[in-house]
């Protein structure tokens, strides 16, 4: 099953070029479309969209001189499906009347540094007249001036060319699909009340909404693949080993009745998938209106507590769904939110999007100085912990990939699925256990996904916040994941609540302001929950967030990672973060 419906966006690439002939244009259209072509070779072998699919680029049928080739470039796009376009020239071309002027598409300029034509003059020009006319663009110029017969992209260009296609790709795959919210607000957790106003107007999504009640229905009146089902218990039996029982000997539940936890929670989970894709399966067997699902590309589940109080919990489905892989094998993970906190589950689909793999979703629980640790554990902190560290925890929604047991360069990582091994599946549920759910907390039981997660793993921890009067903004905390000794994790684990997976955190420090220590980080963070994200991608996060015009709060991303849209400088160059807040309230969400 593909996350993907309908068309993947792809990229349009329009070699801009001087429109005059007898003598200029003819000169340089085998240099403007050899860029055109350089790029789109480039981007096809070394992007790939989320659900592993290489990525196709357009390229416009001529070079463009003025706007009847503007004009005719723009209806391929649209004909196309293109979702973001990227103009190349190597020359002067006359920018206003070669522009992109779609405003629904993220847009991007690479001006060849070159002497004998002035591709960097339009490359300012160009940049100008978008500035001018509200249609933000990308500038990229290389650092080195290259010789016309040079068709190589130099590295710097390269890497720029990459973060703002995977920052566009991300806001064009977004925009006409769902979050899918199965149930309403959790426990009074404000960013489990969905904003529709914030989907529509910043991300062009939909907000979908079930009742929890719907589990039920199609539990009872067989709306779920029988034959997949029957394969997911037996692939449970096999792989899922159950923890220890935590609940004391007189709550416990029975034998037989966590059995019917088992099938119950293996059914939750197939049928919330069902709901988000869709499954031709279902239209198979006669129920039409659910194989088409609600086009979700992100979803979550409210669970506590009416739900929790009486029915096995959401754990296992959320922990399945937001990992690449399951019984059907290794796949895309769907981002799925635990307490339906659509703004963590955003979060998560951000960090998805930018890099195809599996995201962490955890409460930001505690923050553990170096002296609290000694105190409670009799044990002094050393290595990269040593600053101390944040204890990420939640009940439900950590992807097994979480655990840190693939591995890339024989170092922990969480891979792109198309990267995973069948053998590092094995890893990961091997590293897992699934603990009987504490039950002063879920009365209704189900298992809880237990696991620590591997340190020494690059990671960047985000958080989408929606405030009144100024809209939403994004936080980012690059860090690493860390170990610690049993003697000091163990009594840590214990004191909170030890079915649940935990992730040692420690974020890079910079010595000043929010990042003067780990404490400070923690007591920035704007909300009770995180979302977690392999990589070092705070630099892309930024890149997506300016598209969007979410500015950014809070960051330790360092400066040569930056890039934003060209008119960003004009807000105040020498004070980016505030010229951040101005650019976005300037030029508005992209619809409206
Ligand atoms: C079991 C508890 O209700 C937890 O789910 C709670 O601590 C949270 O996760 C709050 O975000
Ligand atoms: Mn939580």
């Amino acid at each position: 099953m593909s996350l993907k419906n309908g068309c993947l966006p792809k990229i349009g690439i329009r070699p801009a070029i001087d429109g005059r002939r007898r003598g200029i244009r003819e000169s340089l259209e085998d240099q403007t479309m050899g860029m055109a072509k350089a790029v789109a070779e480039f981007y096809a072998q070394n992007l790939r969209h989320s659900d592993g699919s290489p990525v196709e680029c357009v390229i416009a049928d001529t070079c463009i001189g003025g706007v009847a080739e503007a004009a005719q470039t723009a209806a391929k796009f649209a004909r196309e499906g293109v979702g973001l376009s990227l103009t190349v020239t190597p020359c002067w071309c006359y920018g206003a009347e070669t522009m992109d002027m779609d405003p629904l598409i993220p847009k991007a300029v690479w001006g060849f540094n070159g002497t004998e034509r002035p591709g960097a003059v339009y490359l300012a020009s160009v940049l100008a007249a978008h500035n001018q006319k509200g249609l933000p663009a990308f500038g990229i110029y290389g650092h080195d001036v290259q010789d016309p017969s040079d068709r190589s992209i130099p590295p710097d260009v390269q890497e720029k060319l990459l973060q703002f296609a995977k920052a566009g790709l991300a806001v064009a795959a977004m925009r006409g699909r769902s979050y899918l919210a199965i149930g309403g607000m959790s426990m009074g957790i404000a960013g489990s009340i969905v904003n529709p106003d914030f989907l529509e107007r910043f991300l062009g999504m939909r907000y979908e909404m079930v009742d929890s009640s719907e589990f039920l229905r199609r539990m009872e009146e067989g709306i779920y693949d029988r034959e997949e089902f029957e394969r997911a218990l037996r692939w449970v039996k096999a792989h899922c080993q159950e923890g220890l029982e935590r609940n004391p000997a007189e709550r416990r539940s029975s034998r037989e009745r966590k059995d019917w936890e088992w099938e119950f929670i293996i059914k939750m989970t197939m049928i919330a998938r069902d709901l988000m894709l869709g499954n031709p399966k279902l239209g198979e067997l006669g129920f039409g209106e659910e194989a088409l699902g609600h086009n979700a590309i992100a979803g979550g589940f409210q669970g506590q507590r009416q739900w929790t109080d009486h029915f096995p919990n959401g754990d296992f489905m959320e922990t399945i769904l937001n990992s690449s892989f399951d019984w059907n094998g290794i796949r895309e993970a769907i981002s799925f939110a635990t307490e339906n906190d659509f703004l963590n589950g955003i979060s998560m689909l951000f960090g998805h999007l930018l890099t195809g793999t599996a995201q962490i979703f955890s409460d930001v629980r505690s923050y553990w100085s170096p002296e609290a640790v000694k105190r409670v554990t009799g044990h002094e902190l050393s290595g990269p912990a040593s600053p101390g560290f944040i204890h990420l925890i939640n009940s439900g929604s950590t992807a097994l990939d979480g655990t840190g047991q693939q591995e890339r360069n024989g170092k922990p990582a969480l891979k792109p699925f198309w990267e995973i091994t069948e053998a590092e599946t094995k890893r990961c549920l091997e590293a897992t256990r699934f603990c009987p759910a504490v039950l002063e907390y879920f009365r209704g039981g189900g298992f809880s996904t237990t696991f620590e997660t591997r340190g020494g793993m690059p990671v960047t921890m985000s958080r989408l916040n929606l405030i009144h009067g100024l809209g939403p903004v994004l936080q980012i905390a690059e860090g690493y994941t860390v170990d610690l000794p049993v003697a000091i994790s163990r009594p840590i684990i214990d004191r909170t609540d030890p079915t649940w997976p935990t992730t040692w955190f420690v974020p890079r420090l910079t010595g000043s302001g929010p990042f003067k220590d780990v404490y400070s980080v923690m007591n920035h963070w704007g909300a009770n929950h995180g979302a977690i994200s392999y990589g070092h991608i705070g630099g892309d996060l930024m890149t997506l967030a300016a598209m969007l015009r979410i500015p950014v709060a809070l960051h330790n991303v360092p400066e040569e990672r930056i890039f934003r849209p060209s008119a960003w400088g004009a807000f105040g160059a020498q004070d980016p973060q505030g010229a951040d807040y101005r650019a976005c309230q300037n030029f508005g969400p992209i619809y409206g």
